[in-house]
């Protein structure tokens, strides 16, 4: 892969994925499993009490969730959707409540109905325990071989998906199994659920590693993303003659534009599906989008510094086109005393990866700088703030609505309320930031650079939940 990381289709970002292996110093290099824990207290996960006890966002989102406009509505609960009674219990383990307009449509389809499934949804509306609960739904727990398996694009997003469903299912007997480079597998592979990125999995059921012969189901999560990747409609086409009949494939994405319905149409047959979304109702509401015009590329970075020295509350994701911008930005903000990790895909070992989004994920550090690797599916409820340093591009360098969406995506989680906040710094990067605008429909508001300071005000009535914002 280029120093540039827009993670684009054709830069092969499986082999990026998988090829950086060779150098494995992974220390924990045991396959990665969950055993059952059964002997749980029964009533220690009982449906959580509604209304009572919530806190000011339980309060929101019980108002979000009751009105039929939004995608966290639905009409039906949980118990109603066909789920296993030890599922449920993981359901509650979670703390959810309702399921989601996602979660109420999709459910049922993969539970109930012989359909392949698109679903579409924006970002973090629950898509991740739609398809868990469906794949762990499906499985039989007493065939000890893969029955259910989750492509997922980078290995950041294929470990969080392991860990959800290791959760939601931890009252049942299933075993899931991650499934990347850099962590062994076992040879004979008797977990029923297999949790991966496309590299991996697909060649080792080419090869007949994986065993597909009691597989039920099949989940692309980031369809549209999966689809494009160098090889992969090959390596489908090449596994479909391996599946058995009626292996139901789903795919899961908050976009799916229109250059990827024929390469969709060539995977799945016959799909039912369920919710797609218009071009203007892509963008999550509670997401306040700004600009700031910062005068010259060089004032990039004095802004980002003036920004991390104002504000005070939360955490945050700059998003950068290149490797070598995210490391000088990670530079100067070390030497200034901010806790910052550092995320991309070449070079850095898994190991290494997995680190550095553990680290953020538990407060350790308070800003992580990344490419467009870390821009899908990775769900940390406390960012309440994402940065776009540079204008997202795909790679022809043409301004990219899907890679904003999906970064901006990273706050405004399950009803959250969120800021994002894109540099411009000419007429050219204007303009690109101004086209996506207008493609999506949402107005961007502007910050002018003596304004910045506001910016914790507005974050610090995001968190509260409280002061109404003027846009
Ligand atoms: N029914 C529910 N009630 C409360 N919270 C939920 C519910 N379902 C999911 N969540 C939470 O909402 C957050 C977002 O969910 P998830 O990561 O599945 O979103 P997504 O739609 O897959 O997003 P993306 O498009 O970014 O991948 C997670 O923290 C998850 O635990």
């Amino acid at each position: 892969m280029s120093e540039k990381e827009t993670t684009s289709t054709n830069t092969e970002p499986n082999k990026e994925e998988e090829n950086n292996n060779n150098n494995n110093n992974n220390k924990n290099n045991n396959a990665t499993t969950t055993e059952s824990t059964n002997n749980a207290v029964d009533e220690e996960y009982e449906k959580p009490g509604k209304s009572e006890g919530l806190d000011e966002f339980g309060i929101q989102l019980e108002i979000q969730q009751s009105d039929p406009n939004s995608p966290l509505y639905s009409v039906k609960n949980f118990e109603e959707l066909g789920l296993r009674p030890e599922l449920l219990k993981g359901v509650y383990a979670m703390g959810y409540n309702k399921p989601s307009k996602i979660q109420e449509a999709a459910l049922p389809i993969i539970i109930q109905s012989p359909n392949n499934l698109i679903a579409q949804s924006q970002s973090g509306t629950g898509k991740t325990a739609a398809f868990t609960l469906g794949m762990l739904n499906c499985v039989d727990p007493s065939i000890n071989a893969p029955q259910a398996i989750c492509i997922s694009p980078t290995k950041e997003l294929a470990l969080q998906t392991f860990e959800v469903i290791s959760k939601i299912g931890q009252f049942s007997n299933i075993k899931p199994l991650l499934y990347i480079s850099e962590i062994e597998v076992p040879k004979n592979v008797t977990n029923q659920v297999i949790i991966g990125t496309p590299g991996k999995i697909l060649e080792n059921v080419i090869k007949k590693q994986l065993s597909v012969k009691f597989l039920k189901m099949v989940v692309l999560d980031e369809a549209d993303f999966i689809v494009r990747m160098k090889n992969v409609p090959n390596q489908i086409a090449m596994i479909n003659r391996l599946l058995p009949h009626n292996v139901k494939v789903c795919l899961f994405s908050a976009t799916f534009s229109m250059g990827v319905e024929e390469l969709i149409k060539k995977i799945v047959q016959d799909p039912h599906t369920s919710i797609r979304l218009k071009r203007q109702e892509l963008s999550v509401e509670k997401i306040h989008q700004y600009f700031i015009d910062c005068g010259s590329e060089d004032n990039k970075a004095l802004i980002l510094s003036d920004i991390y020295g104002f504000i005070s509350v939360g955490q945050s994701i700059v998003f950068v086109h290149t490797i070598a911008t995210a490391k000088s930005l990670h530079q100067k903000m070390v030497s200034e005393g901010h806790s910052v990790s550092l995320l991309y895909g070449k070079d850095l070992t898994t190991e290494e990866r997995f680190k550095q989004i553990k680290d953020f994920k538990d407060g350790k550090s308070k800003v992580l700088i990344t490419t467009n690797v870390l821009a899908r599916g990775i769900d940390i409820p406390q960012v309440s703030l994402v940065i776009n340093y540079d204008v997202p591009l795909d790679e022809t360098g043409k301004p990219d609505p899907v890679h904003y969406l999906h970064r901006i995506g990273r706050v405004g989680r399950f009803g959250r309320s969120g800021v994002a906040l894109s540099f411009v710094h000419d007429q050219q990067s204007t303009n690109k930031l101004m086209n996506i605008s207008t493609h999506l429909g949402v107005p961007l508001k502007e910050l002018k650079a003596s304004e910045i300071e506001s910016l914790d005000g507005i974050l610090k009535g995001i968190r509260n939940q409280l002061t109404p914002l003027n846009n």
